[in-house]
């Protein structure tokens, strides 16, 4: 099964919004959350549609984040769009450019609500200059997930995971085995994902772009090519060359399946897809903070995923219904839900009070790492993460970039090339926004 929206499979709807349903108030609600967190998602769609009279939210799958925004791209502004828009975090000033959505903060303003009862962490990504864009729903952020038992067969503590890159590389070597020239297992492995590269360079306190990361003004140029981004380049290529990180490509199920089956005993994965993996492991997992470069300050991580987003130039009875039931998902009762059965944060803290939240963390303290490793976060411009309208493209040269390394490309050329590409793509971007 799929755990995160990055990887949806599975029956995608149609994508066509119907009237509304016997006088209620009907929302459409397009996401990309696939297998199991569909199953949770529908449960709590369920729930609120049953608590509601005259409200009716009809939640359709649209494959992963970038085919859903694809599809979204070619509605917006149209009666066929969405009521509501689940878009990965680095669609963020993508949706703002497009202007086809609704800030929420005009109803955050109109209903007095208070919004300090969210994440700041988690709100601060989707503010931009004072103004509540979206609202956070599921948010997540890359964690080292681990074989235990791997680890004491390798003569290793299963209780201390490697937290720089010296001890990441010399605990890959112990846990690589080779016989005959072949490998049956690899210490380490990095999905071919620019999120995990996004992430490693923010823990440095690295910025993925000018202007502050694109926050203090409109970013004109990347920066992710600097030392920093190198360090982590540098580590890919090290490992890949030492024969101790294992290519798995861009598939997330194939890299889950590829530690499940204990071909690889180290990797990063979303804190979503933790618990799945917690469950379907028939060896003990640990879960750990990102490693960092050895002589690094830990700035702490970005918040991924995604959140959800009101289309503009539709019927505002239809956003007011969508902000109920957008306030409703804030909840602690449902944030304490969907933490628990999905693995993602609770946007509204208040929720790891609750028994059910407690209850969990004792059964799987993974779950808690991710929530540690997210509150122990410095707040700066390298940990709010980047914002750029050509994220999502420049995001795929990272990938080709990345993929280079395993054919030998020197790590330096790899990333300016991903950075003159990025330049490029912003030139075009910031002339079409007349800045
Ligand atoms: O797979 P998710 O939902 O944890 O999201 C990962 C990335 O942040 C998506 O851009």
């Amino acid at each position: 099964s799929t755990n995160t929206g990055t990887n949806g499979s599975g029956a995608e709807g149609e994508g066509t919004n119907t009237e509304e349903t016997a006088g209620k108030q009907e929302v459409v609600f397009w996401h990309a959350m696939s297998g199991e967190l569909e199953t949770v998602l529908n449960d709590i769609v369920a729930d609120f549609n049953e608590s509601q009279e005259n409200i009716e939210v009809k939640p359709i799958f649209q494959g992963t984040y970038e085919e859903a925004l694809t599809k979204f791209n070619t509605v917006a502004g149209t009666e066929d769009a969405p009521t509501i828009m689940q878009t990965f975090e680095v669609g963020t000033k993508y949706m703002i450019d497009s202007g086809h959505v609704q800030p929420v903060q005009k109803f955050i303003d109109e209903d007095n609500y208070d919004t300090s009862q969210w994440e700041e962490n988690i709100s601060n990504y989707y503010s931009v200059d004072g103004e509540q864009y979206s609202m956070p729903f599921n948010s997540s952020t890359p964690i080292l997930v681990y074989n235990k038992d791997a680890f004491k067969e390798a003569g290793l503590d299963p209780e201390k995971a490697p937290m720089t890159y010296s001890e990441l590389k010399d605990a890959a070597k112990k846990l690589t085995k080779t016989e005959g020239g072949e490998t049956s297992q690899y210490g380490f492995s990095i999905l071919n994902y620019g999120w995990f590269f996004e992430e490693m360079l923010a823990e440095q306190g690295g910025h993925y772009v000018d202007n502050e990361n694109g926050r203090s003004g409109n970013a004109t140029k990347a920066t992710f090519n600097d030392e920093l981004g190198l360090n982590v380049f540098n580590l890919i290529s090290d490992m890949h060359k030492e024969g101790t990180f294992f290519n798995v490509g861009q598939n997330w199920d194939d890299m889950r399946a590829a530690f499940q089956s204990g071909k690889i005993a180290m990797y990063l994965d979303s804190s979503a897809g933790i618990k799945a993996m917690v469950d379907n492991s028939d060896f003990e997992v640990g879960a750990s903070y990102l490693p960092i470069p050895d002589d690094a300050d830990r700035e702490g991580v970005i918040i991924g995923g995604a959140s959800v987003w009101m289309s503009s130039g539709i019927n505002e009875d239809k956003q007011k219904a969508a902000w109920e039931f957008m306030k409703y998902l804030t909840t602690p009762e449902v944030q304490a839900e969907w933490h628990v059965k999905s693995g993602y944060f609770a946007i509204n803290p208040a929720a790891y009070d609750q028994d059910i939240v407690k209850e969990e963390w004792k059964k799987y303290p993974q779950l808690k790492v991710t929530v540690d490793q997210l509150s122990e976060t410095k707040k700066g411009t390298a940990t709010q993460g980047a914002l750029i309208s050509v994220f999502p493209e420049s995001r795929q040269k990272v990938v080709s970039a990345m993929e280079s390394l395993y054919q030998g490309m020197d790590p330096k050329k790899a990333l300016d090339q991903a950075a003159e590409e990025t330049n490029r793509a912003l030139e075009v971007a910031n002339k079409k926004q007349g800045n």
